[in-house]
């Protein structure tokens, strides 16, 4: 079980903070949506919390894994990514590999899978994302929302306790967002911690047991889903939510 913990978290291009003193929380089993405006800081708060980026002040804190300011905190968040899986807006599929190829290749290359029980476990992950019969195909014969299937079950291939997704249902059509929401209810059901950014509202409403609201940065207000994005509480974030509503 993996909880998430961000104190104090502060990042700055140039001398332009594009994070400022953010805390959160995700406990083990919730799903917490990150949702802001374009612009707001939501990627780059999520690559801080995968290690992916450094960070200027603040902590960031999954389990026993501690990620501090500076590249030190990068080496950390190495380790960390074997735990945490991480899911991009543009899926990142290897375009010359089949789907079970893509979700097969880390467990071969960082878990040392036997070459048939790496294929073996992607052919169950693919059928767990209903993809069983898209395994052989390769990621330009997928439509988006399979092929963020596969990029949720490569994600799952690492045995992850937890999930960070940076906007997995944005490029997506309508229906084929429903399939990805799907799944996401299906991994949340198995107790896996989720901490997602978005946009969007509908992501938040449908998965979200609570949403945090990031705005230039800026924590805004966070709570519980149903409540929050019904009554937001504070003038900034009543604004926004009644902008992205209309
Ligand atoms: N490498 C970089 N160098 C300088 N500025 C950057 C860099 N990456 C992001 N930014 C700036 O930091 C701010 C936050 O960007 P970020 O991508 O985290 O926002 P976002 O909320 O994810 O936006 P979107 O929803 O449009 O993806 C933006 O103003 C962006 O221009």
């Amino acid at each position: 079980m993996v909880r998430i913990l961000v104190r104090g978290l502060s990042k700055f291009f140039a001398s332009r903070a594009v994070l400022e003193d953010v805390s959160l929380s995700v406990e083990p089993g919730e799903t917490l949506v990150v949702l802001g405006p374009s612009g707001a800081g939501k990627s780059t708060l999520l690559r801080c919390v995968a290690g992916l980026s450094p960070f200027d002040a603040g902590e960031v804190q999954v389990n026993s894994w501690v990620l501090r300011p500076g590249a030190q905190g990068l080496s950390a968040g190495a380790a960390l990514r074997q735990r945490v899986g991480f899911i991009f807006q543009d899926f990142g599929l290897f375009p010359h590999k089949r789907a079970w190829e893509n979700v097969a290749l880390a467990p071969r290359l960082v878990r040392k899978l036997e070459a048939e029980t790496a294929r073996e476990q992607a052919l169950e992950l693919l059928a767990k994302v209903g993809l069983a019969a898209r395994a052989e195909a390769y990621p330009h014969q997928l439509s988006g929302g399979e092929k963020q299937r596969v990029a949720i079950a490569r994600a799952l291939a690492m045995a992850p306790a937890a999930l960070l997704g940076d906007e997995i249902t944005s490029s997506l059509d309508p229906e084929l967002k429903w399939e990805v929401v799907e799944t996401l209810l299906r991994l949340k059901g198995e107790g896996l911690t989720l901490l997602l950014v978005t946009h969007e509202v509908g992501l938040a409403r449908q998965v979200a047991d609570r949403v945090l609201l990031l705005v230039e940065g800026k924590v805004v207000e966070e709570g519980p889903t149903q409540t929050l994005l019904s009554r937001p509480r504070t003038p900034r974030g009543q604004q926004f939510l009644s902008r992205l509503l209309v």
